[in-house]
């Protein structure tokens, strides 16, 4: 613990960086199970946000366990310190006024709870989606053929398998991806966010999307990992 700390304030507030970005921070905190979609509506999020002109970025599970959180595993105290920091990431982006996407099994309510209340003190709006889908679909789909690993016993917690995965109670989104095709749950995201007034509608697309598989790569190779299921 941290002692004999003070908070040093600035001049520049976030309202100042909000008005300059022309948008105001906020986080969307997709939960649910391995294989739920969580990265797959994420990325499609992020592009259909950012083909409207919003600044968005995408923190994923996977990925920033190859650097922030690459000292953390699987245990309860590791996931709840993983959703901690991430929480604190995001709660940082939201303050410089980016509208971040974060996709995190972040499968215990108590931690869940945290991250919204990291959010609340800092005033930037926290968007719960519950990415739902029944474990016999995500297990269908392994797209890691991770719960294969966990049903031989090769992977030990793993979620929904031999750890827990606490459904949120009231989540602001609820999106069934075995029922809606990735972009109608998007969509479903974006729809919230504007009908709370919690980013403003934009219709014109100014921003052209560079090539995709260039920027995958690059941006594995810039993080040291090798790029899994980049499809979009
Ligand atoms: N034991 C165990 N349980 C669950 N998931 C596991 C496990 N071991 C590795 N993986 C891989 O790690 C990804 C989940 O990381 P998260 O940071 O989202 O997990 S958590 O929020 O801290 O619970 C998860 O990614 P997703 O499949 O995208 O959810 C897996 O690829
Ligand atoms: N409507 C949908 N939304 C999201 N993913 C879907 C949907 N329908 C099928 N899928 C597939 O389900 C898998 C979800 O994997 P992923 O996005 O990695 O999940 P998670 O990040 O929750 O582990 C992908 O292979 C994706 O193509």
């Amino acid at each position: 613990m941290a002692t004999n700390i003070v908070w040093h304030d600035g001049a520049i507030k976030k309202e100042h960086r909000y008005t300059m970005l022309k948008q105001k921070g906020a986080t969307v905190w997709l939960t649910g199970l391995s294989g739920s979609g969580k990265s797959t509506v994420s990325v499609a999020l992020e592009q259909m946000m950012f083909k409207k002109g919003y600044l968005v970025y995408r923190l994923d599970g996977d990925n920033i366990r190859f650097g922030l959180n690459s000292n953390l595993g699987f245990s309860a105290a590791d996931r709840k310190e993983n959703i901690r920091r991430i929480s604190e990431v995001a709660k940082l982006m939201g303050d410089i006024g980016v509208i971040s996407t974060s996709a995190f099994i972040s499968p215990y309510i108590a931690d869940r709870v945290v991250a919204r209340e990291i959010h609340k003190k800092a005033g930037i709006p926290f968007v719960e989606v519950h990415v739902d889908v029944p474990l016999s679909v995500a297990e269908q789909r392994d797209p890691k053929g991770l719960y294969k690993k966990a049903r031989k016993g090769e992977i030990k917690n793993f979620t929904g398998i031999d750890d827990p995965y606490e459904a949120p109670i009231r989540p602001e989104v609820k999106i069934d991806t075995s029922q809606l095709s990735v972009n109608e749950c998007a969509k479903a995201i974006l729809d919230y966010l504007v009908a709370e007034g919690i980013i403003q509608p934009r219709e014109e697309e100014p921003v052209p999307l560079p090539a995709k598989k260039p920027v995958q790569a690059e941006a594995a190779e810039a993080n040291g990992a090798p790029v899994v299921n980049g499809s979009t």
